[in-house]
């Protein structure tokens, strides 16, 4: 009986064990529409996580009433989640994950600095590219992982998100470090993560896809299902992408538009992204800055170092920062008219 009891206590002390190591502090570094979301579904799985962000009157709404998350089948729940500011946080984390708009990483890693310990991994997730190299200046390239994910979410209001469908992520450790616990960590919250065999192609197919989807849904006003419904957005779609695989080949990266017309296909589907307004077109009603010179103007760019024209992502580009500048005026303006 003593033998059973004795043997049945080891089972457990070791579930225990196995279960706990996988436990991680892990703080996320841009806690808006994305970072929030996936926040939620890793404190659910049992770690332990802090949201990091700026917008005082979000950090507000989440410490006084929790974060509000409005589900796609109806259902709205609460989250209490402790979210501060950079200059807030203390103590030490396992993980970093970074969610912030690509132009704003750098500030980000700067303000941080102080929770950044030789142990600490820090993985991007930012769309757009030259994450990398923002990284390198801040930390030991052994500290960085670096991915791509599919996850959606949009900031509604301040605390309050609206999800829907679901995602994936692909990650690698850029320098030596071992990605693998990280990877079960996150899929311990099913974010549905793999391990990515070249981060830097990944980097640039999903790069891809929001150089179609992103600025195409803001031109057009349409979220990424009723762009799927436009009778030229394959052409269009197509017209980008060779372009960014010119120019891929001329950088000694392989950009399959195969695969990602693939994507695009899945992705307008309801169940996956297709009632999702991508986070560019977010931006834009919100009167911010957009990433799209980490986007179709990076290839644009790349193209006229290359002496290789590229028209599309040329214009696309022009275009988006024109629409930057007319909704930041027309937002102002309604501000104006509520103050008078
Ligand atoms: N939303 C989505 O569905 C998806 C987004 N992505 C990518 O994920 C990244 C994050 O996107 P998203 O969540 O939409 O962006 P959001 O703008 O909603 O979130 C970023 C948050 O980071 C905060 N922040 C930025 N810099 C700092 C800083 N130095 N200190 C404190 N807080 C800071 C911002 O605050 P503030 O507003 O005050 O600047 C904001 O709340 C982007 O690269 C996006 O392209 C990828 C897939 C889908
Ligand atoms: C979901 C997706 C792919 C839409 O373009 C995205 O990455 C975004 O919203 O920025």
């Amino acid at each position: 009986m003593e033998e059973m009891r004795l043997a049945i206590s080891g089972i457990v002390n070791k579930y225990l064990i196995a279960h706990a190591s996988k436990i991680m502090k892990i703080a996320i570094a841009g806690f808006g529409a994305l970072g929030a979301r996936v926040g939620v579904m890793l404190q659910q799985a049992g770690h332990e996580v802090t949201g990091i962000d700026g917008w005082a009157a979000h950090i507000a709404a989440i410490s006084t009433d929790g974060l509000t998350v409005h589900q796609d089948d109806g259902v709205t729940k609460k989250y209490y989640i402790p979210v501060m500011t950079a200059k807030e946080i203390d103590g030490k984390f396992d993980l970093i994950i970074l969610l912030t708009k690509t132009p704003q990483l750098d500030t980000m890693l700067t303000d941080i600095k102080h929770i950044i310990t030789k142990n600490t991994k820090l993985l991007v997730l930012s769309n757009g590219l030259g994450n990398i190299e923002v990284m390198e200046k801040h930390v030991n390239r052994d500290q960085i992982l670096a991915g791509v994910t599919l996850w959606t979410s949009e900031l509604i209001n301040p605390g309050e998100i609206r999800v829907t469908g679901t995602g994936s992520i692909k990650l690698q450790a850029i320098g030596e470090a071992n990605a693998k616990p990280i990877v079960s960590a996150l899929n311990k919250a099913s974010l549905n993560v793999t391990l990515s065999q070249n981060v830097i192609e990944a980097i640039w197919h999903k790069a891809g896809i929001n150089s179609v989807l992103n600025p195409l849904t803001v031109l057009l006003d349409a979220n990424i299902a009723e762009f799927g419904m436009a009778g030229n957005g394959m052409d269009l779609s197509l017209n980008i992408l060779d372009e960014i695989k010119q120019i891929g080949e001329l950088e000694g990266i392989n950009v399959d538009v195969n695969a990602i017309m693939k994507d695009l296909a899945l992705l307008i589907r309801p169940e996956h992204a297709g009632n999702h307004y991508p986070s560019m077109y977010q931006d834009i009603k919100a009167g911010k800055h957009t990433e799209i010179d980490f986007l179709n103007g990076y290839f644009a760019k790349l193209g006229s170092e290359h002496g290789v024209p590229m028209p599309f992502n040329a214009l696309i580009t022009r275009l988006i920062h024109a629409k930057e500048d007319i909704e930041r005026t027309k937002l102002a303006k309604k501000q104006e008219t509520f103050e008078i």
